[in-house]
C-alpha cells in the first residue's frame, strides 16, 4: 500500500497532472471508456443492484457525462488566474489568485450507486490536477472490478489507481498520508476517516447520510406529491442518501397519503412489482436483516413483504409512528417510508430542528411563504421545494451535508474548488522602497494615521482639511502656470529625493511614503 502511494506522489510530483492540455485529454479518456465501454459499466452496476440498464443510463451514466462535459467546457476559465481587488499599499503590485491542485487524493466510495459516486469526485480530481486513489466500495464488487479493469486502460497509470480491498485494505490505506481524503458513506465510518485523516492534518470531504425529512403541509395537490415522494423513496430500492427517510403531516392527510402512494406504486410497478425490472433489491442480507429490523411494531398501512432469498422487501408505509422507535432512530436507507403526524408547520420545524442536520430537506405546499419560512428556520445539506432529490441533478449547486450529514461539497465548479488550493499570489517589484518605510520600525503616531488613512479609510477631519488645502493650494498654483512650467514643478513636488514640507502635520517618514506611493500612480 505505501509503496502504492509512493509511486502515484511521485507521478504528482513529475509535475504532468498539472497542463490544462493533459487534464483535458485525462477527461476525454474517461468519457470515452463510458462511452465505449458502456456495455460493460452497465453490466456491472446492473449485477451489484439487481437494476435494469435504463436505470444505470440514467442514474448514473447520464450523471457522469454531463459532469465531464461541465468540465471540458469550463476548466479552461477555472485555472485562470483570478486578478484580486487591492489596496493602497499593493496598488502597484501584482496580486492574484491561482488555484494549484492539492496533491495525491484519495476517493473513498460507496456501493448504492457506485459509478458516479466515485467518477464524480475523480472527475473533480483530474480536473482540478491532482493524482488519485479510488477505492472503490467491495459491496458492490461488480463495479469495483471493472473500475480496476478499465480505468487503467485509458487514463495515466501512475497517476489514477484502483485499489480495491475492504475494510482491512481501507484502514490500510488511511494510514498513508494524502493530501485531501474524499470519502462517500455512513456517518460511523466518516469518523473513523477524519480521524485518520486528522493524524496528517489531511483534509477531509465527508460525504455523509442521515434522516432526511419530508413536511407535506396540507394546502397542496396530493396525487402530484405522492407521486414524486413514491418515485424518490422507491428508486433504488430507497438505497440513496437523498432519499425521503420519513413524512411529516397533520394526521388527518396520513389516510389519503397512503392510499395515493400505494396507487402511485402500482401505476409504476405494476401489480407485481417483484417482476418489475424497475425495482431493485437491497444490496446484502446484512442491510436487509438491519431493514427488516425497522418494521418491529410498527403499524404496516401497506407493503411489508419480504424475500431473504432474492432480499426483496416490498414498497412499504409505516402509519403513526412513534419518534422514539428504532425506525425514527437511524438512517432507514431502504423502502420503508414512516409517517410521523404533526399538529402543524411549527411542530414540523421543531421535529427537525431537534434532530441531526439532514442530508436534504422537501417539503411541499402551495404556500411559497411557508416553504421559505420552513428553509429560513431549519438547516439541511440542501433542499428541493415541492420535489425530492432534484437539487443533486444541478451541478451549479454545491453537494453536500452539513453537521453529521457531512461536510464540504462537490459537483462541477465546486468539485474543482474541493480538489483545488486557492493560491493567493502577490508579486511586489524591489524599488519602491521608499513606500515601505511606513510599515517598518520604528513606529510613530504618525505612521499610526497614515496606516489609519490608507487602509481604514478614518479620516482625521482636520488632517483632511490641511490636506485639502494643500491640494487646492497646488491646483491653484497649477492653474497660474504655464503648462510647460507645470510639467517642471511636479516631479518637483512629489520626488522622494525632494522632500517638501507637505503635508506640513506629518513625519518627514510619512511624507516620504506617500511621496514614493504617489508618484509612481
Ligand atoms: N452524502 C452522499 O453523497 C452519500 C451518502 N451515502 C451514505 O452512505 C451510507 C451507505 O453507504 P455505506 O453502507 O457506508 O457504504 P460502504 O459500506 O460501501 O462504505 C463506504 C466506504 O467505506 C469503506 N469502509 C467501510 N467500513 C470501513 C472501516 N471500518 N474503515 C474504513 N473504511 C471503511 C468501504 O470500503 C467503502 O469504500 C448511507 O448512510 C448513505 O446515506 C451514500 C451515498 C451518497
Ligand atoms: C438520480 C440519482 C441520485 C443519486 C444520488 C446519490 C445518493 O443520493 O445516494
Amino acid at each position: 500500500m505505501e509503496l502504492e502511494v509512493r509511486r502515484v506522489r511521485q507521478a504528482f510530483l513529475s509535475g504532468r497532472s498539472r497542463p490544462l492540455r493533459f487534464r483535458l485529454q485525462q477527461l476525454e479518456a474517461l468519457r470515452r471508456m463510458v462511452q465505449e465501454r458502456e456495455k460493460d459499466i452497465l453490466t456491472a452496476i446492473a449485477a451489484d443492484l439487481c437494476k435494469s440498464e435504463f436505470n444505470v443510463y440514467s442514474q448514473e451514466v447520464i450523471t457522469v457525462l454531463g459532469e465531464i462535459d461541465f468540465m471540458l467546457e469550463n476548466l479552461p476559465e477555472w485555472v485562470t488566474a483570478k486578478p484580486v481587488k487591492k489596496n493602497v499599499l499593493t496598488m502597484l503590485d501584482e496580486a492574484y489568485i491561482q488555484p494549484q491542485p492539492l496533491g495525491v487524493v484519495l476517493i473513498i466510495g460507496a456501493w448504492n450507486y457506485p459509478f458516479v459516486l466515485t467518477i464524480q469526485p475523480l472527475i473533480g480530481a483530474i480536473a482540478a490536477g491532482n493524482a488519485v486513489i479510488i477505492k472503490p466500495s467491495e459491496l458492490s464488487e461488480n463495479t469495483a472490478k471493472i473500475l480496476a479493469k478499465l480505468l487503467p486502460q485509458y487514463l495515466d497509470q501512475d497517476l489514477y489507481i484502483v485499489i480495491n480491498g475492504g475494510v482491512e485494505e481501507t484502514t490500510e490505506l488511511l494510514k498513508q498520508r494524502f493530501d485531501h481524503i474524499f470519502y462517500t458513506g455512513n456517518t460511523a465510518v466518516g469518523k473513523i476517516v477524519m480521524e485518520a485523516a486528522a493524524k496528517h492534518l489531511t483534509p477531509v470531504t465527508l460525504e455523509l447520510g442521515g434522516k432526511s425529512p419530508c413536511y407535506i403541509d396540507k394546502d397542496c395537490d396530493l396525487d402530484i406529491v405522492c407521486r414524486r415522494i413514491t418515485w424518490g423513496k422507491y428508486m433504488n430500492c430507497g438505497q440513496t442518501c437523498i432519499a425521503p427517510d420519513y413524512i411529516l403531516c397533520e394526521a388527518s392527510l396520513q389516510n389519503q397519503i397512503v392510499w395515493k402512494i400505494k396507487e402511485t406504486v402500482k401505476e409504476f410497478y405494476g401489480e407485481n412489482i417483484k417482476e418489475s425490472p424497475d425495482y431493485e433489491r437491497i444490496i446484502n442480507l446484512r442491510h436487509f436483516k438491519r431493514i427488516l429490523s425497522l418494521l418491529e411494531g410498527q403499524k404496516i398501512a401497506f407493503g411489508g413483504e419480504t424475500d431473504e432469498a432474492t432480499r426483496y422487501i416490498a414498497p412499504t408505509v409505516l402509519t403513526d409512528v412513534d419518534p422514539k422507535t428504532k425506525v425514527m432512530q437511524e438512517e432507514i436507507f431502504g423502502p420503508i417510508l414512516p409517517i410521523v403526524p404533526v399538529k402543524n408547520v411549527d411542530e414540523a420545524i421543531n421535529f427537525i430542528n431537534e434532530r441531526e442536520k439532514p442530508l436534504a430537506l422537501y417539503v411541499f405546499s402551495h404556500n411559497h411563504k411557508l416553504i421559505k419560512r420552513m428553509i429560513d428556520e431549519t438547516s439541511s445539506g440542501g433542499v428541493t421545494g415541492n420535489d425530492v432529490i432534484m437539487h443533486f441533478t444541478l451541478n451549479s449547486f454545491p453537494f453536500g451535508g452539513v453537521g453529521s450529514s457531512g461536510m464540504g461539497a462537490y459537483h462541477g465548479k465546486h468539485s474543482f474548488d474541493t480538489f483545488s488550493h486557492q493560491r493567493p499570489c502577490l508579486l511586489k517589484s524591489l524599488k519602491r522602497e521608499g513606500a515601505n518605510k511606513l510599515r517598518y520600525p520604528p513606529n510613530s503616531q504618525s505612521k499610526v494615521d497614515w496606516g489609519k488613512f490608507f487602509l481604514l479609510k478614518r479620516f482625521n477631519k482636520e488632517k483632511l482639511g490641511l490636506l485639502l488645502l494643500t491640494f487646492l493650494g497646488i491646483v491653484a498654483a497649477v492653474l497660474v502656470k504655464e503648462v510647460s512650467s507645470v510639467s517642471a514643478w511636479l516631479p518637483i513636488v512629489w520626488d522622494v529625493r525632494s522632500p517638501c514640507a507637505w503635508p506640513p502635520h506629518l513625519g518627514s517618514e510619512a511624507r516620504l511614503c506617500l511621496a514614493a506611493t504617489t508618484s509612481r500612480k
